[in-house]
């Protein structure tokens, strides 16, 4: 036995990774550019940029700086923006600034997709940068988030979005039913380009607490929780029922969100469902993994560049991130 311990293990892992080419050579997952949606919040009026404290590095533009950055965007090969508004006034308790054909939303998609055609165009469905309590529909008197009166209100959204020409309509509010119902009233009004990526599994997360600051909706929130729609951070199975829901009633795209804390969510939908399915590291990831880069604390581009192939490893094939476009820049070096 003496030849058996002199040649044991006979399988070495090291030795694929002893050399660059070999380890190129046995990657099993890669993020390209074609992999990233860039998230933007976008304000009223002209030459105006502000910078959002709790996401260094991120701004609320106004469509003319807008579209320097969609330029960029363009330019790195980004497939799509997801646009967010930034609602100063007109907000109020049904939402009605949310399908207002001449709103922040119409306007800024006509401008990006007269200038830049071939940048997909994606929206944001749900009510909470139009109401006046920061809730994601309409309230009753007890406050609770009314399904169906909310859903009549997310189709006159996705209507009015498509015609102003949005690529791609994407539901966050999490109602029941709302996937069928926008996507029966786009067929009707002839939008039969118009995808759906549908926020399917959508967790109740204190991680959207920057995108909240950003949106300006954290201060009419209050105390107040979206615990009633929003999916509760302990279910896994919960998750495949949305997703098999929302594919069902047609939607093109489904998304889990929050991201690095749901990769085993993301990992699950895939293999179930084996359809394109998207991760969106939200606000808070971006915020916690910023805030070591700017102490110094962790290495950015490594980080940044391990926390989007870790997207990739659990199947996802895309993520919606705010470093969509350092990542980008990175990939083109
Ligand atoms: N419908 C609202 C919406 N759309 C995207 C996000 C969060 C995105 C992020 O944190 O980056 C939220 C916040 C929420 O549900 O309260
Ligand atoms: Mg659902």
């Amino acid at each position: 036995m003496i030849f058996a311990n002199r040649f044991f293990p006979a399988t070495r892992l090291r030795r694929m990774r002893h050399d660059d080419f070999s380890r190129r050579l046995m990657r099993e997952n890669v993020l390209t550019t074609n992999d990233l949606i860039y998230p933007v919040f976008v304000l009223e009026g002209d030459n105006r940029e502000q910078a959002v404290n709790s996401m260094p590095g991120v701004t609320r533009q106004s469509l003319d700086k807008l579209l320097h950055t969609a330029e960029e965007a363009v330019k790195l090969g980004i497939p799509m923006l997801s646009l967010f508004p930034v609602i100063e006034s007109g907000k109020d308790n049904s939402g009605a600034e949310a399908y207002n054909p001449d709103g922040l939303v119409p306007r800024t998609v006509r401008a990006l997709k007269e200038r830049f055609p071939e940048l997909g165009v994606m929206t944001d469905g749900a009510l909470d940068p139009y109401t006046i309590h920061g809730q994601d529909g309409i309230l009753d008197a007890s406050g609770y988030v009314l399904n169906d009166e909310t859903t009549e209100v997310l189709v006159k959204q996705a209507l009015c979005h498509a015609e102003a020409g949005a690529d791609v309509f994407g539901p966050s509010d999490m109602m029941d039913g709302r996937i069928g119902a926008i996507r029966e009233a786009l067929e009707e009004e002839g939008f039969i380009h118009t995808k759906i990526l549908a926020y399917s599994a959508k967790y109740a997360s204190a991680f959207y607490g920057p995108f909240r600051d950003a949106v300006g909706s954290s201060a009419n929130l209050g105390k107040a929780d979206k615990y009633t729609y929003q999916m509760d951070p302990a279910n896994l199975e919960e998750a495949i029922q949305e997703v098999a829901m929302d594919l069902e009633e047609g939607a093109d795209m489904v998304m889990i969100k929050p991201g690095m804390p749901y990769l085993d969510v993301i990992r699950r939908v895939k293999d179930t469902f084996r359809v394109p399915t998207y991760a969106y590291q939200v606000s808070g990831e971006y915020a916690m993994l910023k805030a070591a880069f700017q102490n110094g604390w962790l290495n950015e581009e490594k980080c940044m560049m391990e926390s989007l192939i870790a997207f990739k490893r659990a199947g996802a094939d895309g993520i919606l991130t705010y470093f969509a476009l350092d990542a980008a820049r990175l990939l083109r070096r």
